[in-house]
């Protein structure tokens, strides 16, 4: 019987993390011939890496590797070792899903910079390093780690050991006809984890009482790590939509020895009401709740909004654990610690900041998240790709129309991966501004790009329009703004139409509400007496404020929002329900 011709194992990781060395000594071991894709490139270009890189610049070099990748792949049938940036590639992630679905290893050699370091030598041949290699190494990395993990289907954790002891290591572990579970394997070589989906993400928020943003699927067993020993009783509010979800986490924590309580709430903006609020407090004193016990909330936005709060004032503050359900709730409101609820006079008017112990954003609840919910959730991710972080945009540009039809369940496993990498990119940055600005002293106003004008909205509209979809507006309007005042190229802010129209976000709204909106911006948290405060942008990425703009300019800028139909875009149920 002949044996199909594909690798005996494929290894992928950064720079210096031994793929060449321990390749070589794996293919000599099984008796097979080593290969590597950066070899093959060089061998079709007819020249290094580097003059590439110089000559044609990075986007031939990657047609290339994706080229000499596939050939590989289907061709060789020994020790492959790819590129360090060769994963990042679509097409190959493609090509690996199904190299490793038939059983093929792939290996990601997980090393730290203080041990890649004497490795790598960081010398000229390494295009991507150039400047400052340590910096650009420790960045290339972190942007990478998430895929390196959720391609491999073996993890070895490298520092530390000699290029022979990590060859034998994944001899022991994968090449034995083992079934294609993800194993880690420590410097010890003990396998610590053998299951399907690849290790959680970890976000950690800086700041006096750090935590981490956990970031994977099925959870739900990190979450007494995040409560922390102390904890006795549990209050875990959630809203009704997500009451059998809320239940099934309530009984697990009663299976783990906490007495654990659930309080359904009102949905959505409903819920963000003093009366909601109280009526929480009410269970709290009656089940005795302490300053050592704790709230887990379950829901979107809203919900996490109304538990941080009650949690902030509940004995003047104790512990909460965000696990939030909506794509917003996990790139945006669970993160942070702004707590709050609405009053008649607007939104998020009461509040405090509250940072949570913890955030489990499990990607499996997004499942039966309705698509309208998912595109309105994806407003505050582009927001952060326009403030912060240019790859989301690129990301959203590329994949708006598989987002937009969100399919949940059914969501190819490229959405997800897209997906996936939204939230991880999204809650970096938040997790960085946070960070350094909890109390929103100057950097932190940046998150709230397109918030003025789009909360404005929200009270106008009587919270009938999601969040997300007031924000996308709020988002052209402070776009328009920065062009009027001189500050924004005109295709910057055509992009942000582009991009929102694409997901089916609205960009326009009705013409005949200034007096409403300019009355409800005057009570934005970023307004100092009479003077207006707006976040903008002098380019993407370049968030400034602007301070008392003309009066004319304001309006001016809501012409331009009001010109097109006031009902958004065609499909997009603006009203909730
Ligand atoms: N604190 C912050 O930093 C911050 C940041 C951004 C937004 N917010 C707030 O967040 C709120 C908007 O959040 P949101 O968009 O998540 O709204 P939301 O909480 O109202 O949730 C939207 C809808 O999705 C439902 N839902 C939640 N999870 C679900 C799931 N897994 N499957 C099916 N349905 C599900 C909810 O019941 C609700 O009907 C606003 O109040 C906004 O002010 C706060
Ligand atoms: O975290 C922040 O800071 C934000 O501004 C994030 C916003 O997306 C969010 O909607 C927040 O709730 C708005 O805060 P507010 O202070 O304007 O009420």
């Amino acid at each position: 019987m002949t044996r199909p011709r594909r690798p005996v194992a494929v290894l992928i990781g950064p720079p210096g993390s031994g793929k060449t060395t321990v390749g070589r000594i794996l293919a000599d071991a099984f008796d097979v011939a080593f290969r590597d894709t950066d070899e093959d490139v060089e061998q079709v270009a007819g020249k290094p890496i580097t003059e590439i890189f110089v000559d044609d610049g990075e986007p031939a070099f990657r047609a290339l590797e994706r080229a000499a990748v596939a050939t590989a792949l289907r061709e060789h049938d020994g020790v492959l070792a790819l590129g360090g940036g060769a994963v990042l590639d679509e097409v190959t992630q493609t090509a690996l899903a199904q190299y490793a679905s038939t059983g093929g290893a792939i290996v990601f050699l997980d090393v730290s910079l203080s041990h890649a370091a004497p490795r790598v030598g960081f010398n000229q041949s390494r295009p991507l390093l150039l400047g400052n290699p340590r910096a650009r190494w420790a960045s290339l990395m972190e942007a990478r780690r998430p895929v390196y993990e959720r391609v491999a289907t073996l993890q070895v954790l490298t520092d530390g050991l000699e290029p022979q002891a990590v060859a034998q290591q994944i001899g022991q572990h994968r090449l034995r006809g083992q079934p294609a579970d993800r194993t880690v394997v420590d410097r010890q070589g003990a396998a610590h984890m053998t299951s399907t989906p690849p290790a959680p993400t970890r976000v950690t928020v800086r700041g006096a009482a750090p935590y981490d943003v956990v970031i994977g699927r099925n959870l739900l067993g990190e979450l007494p790590g995040l409560l922390g020993d102390k904890v006795r009783r549990v209050l875990v509010m959630h809203p009704a939509s997500l009451a059998a979800t809320g239940e099934a986490i309530r009984a697990d924590l009663g299976e783990q020895g906490y007495e654990a309580f659930a309080v359904e709430l009102p949905d959505a903006e409903e819920q963000k009401t003093a009366q909601v609020a109280a009526f929480c407090w009410g269970v709290l004193g009656q089940a005795d709740f302490t300053r050592s016990d704790a709230i887990v909330s379950v829901g979107g936005g809203a919900t996490t909004d109304l538990a941080g709060f009650v949690a902030a004032t509940w004995l003047r503050g104790i512990k909460v654990v965000h696990v939030p359900t909506t794509l917003l709730a996990m790139v945006d409101a669970a993160v942070g610690g702004k707590t709050g609820i609405n009053t008649a006079e607007g939104k998020n008017l009461v509040g405090s900041f509250h940072p949570p112990a913890g955030v489990l954003c499990d990607l499996a609840t997004l499942e039966s998240l309705d698509r309208w919910d998912l595109v309105a959730g994806l407003a505050e991710v582009v927001k952060t790709g326009f403030i912060a972080d240019p790859r989301i945009l690129e990301l959203v540009e590329e994949h708006h129309a598989a987002l937009r039809e969100w399919k949940g369940a059914d969501a190819t496993p490229q959405t997800w991966a897209v997906l996936a990498e939204l939230v991880e990119r999204s809650v970096a940055v938040k997790a960085r501004v946070v960070g350094e600005d909890l109390t929103e002293q100057g950097l932190r106003e940046i998150l709230n790009y397109g918030h003025t004008f789009g909360h404005a909205i929200e009270l106008v509209e009587r919270y009938q329009w999601r969040h997300g979809a007031a924000v996308a507006v709020g988002m052209v309007f402070v776009a328009e703004l920065a062009r009027l005042a001189g500050k924004l190229d005109d295709d910057v802010v055509a992009r942000h139409r582009a991009i929102l129209d694409s997901l089916g976000l609205p960009t326009s709204y009705r013409g005949d509400r200034w007096e409403q909106l300019l009355a409800a911006m005057r009570r934005d948290k970023k307004s100092r007496g009479d003077l207006l405060r707006f976040v903008v942008l002098d380019d993407v990425a370049k968030p400034v404020r602007l301070e008392g703009p003309d009066p004319t300019l304001l309006a001016a800028a809501y012409a331009e929002v009001s010109k097109e139909p006031a009902t958004g875009n065609p499909g997009v149920p603006v009203q909730l329900g």
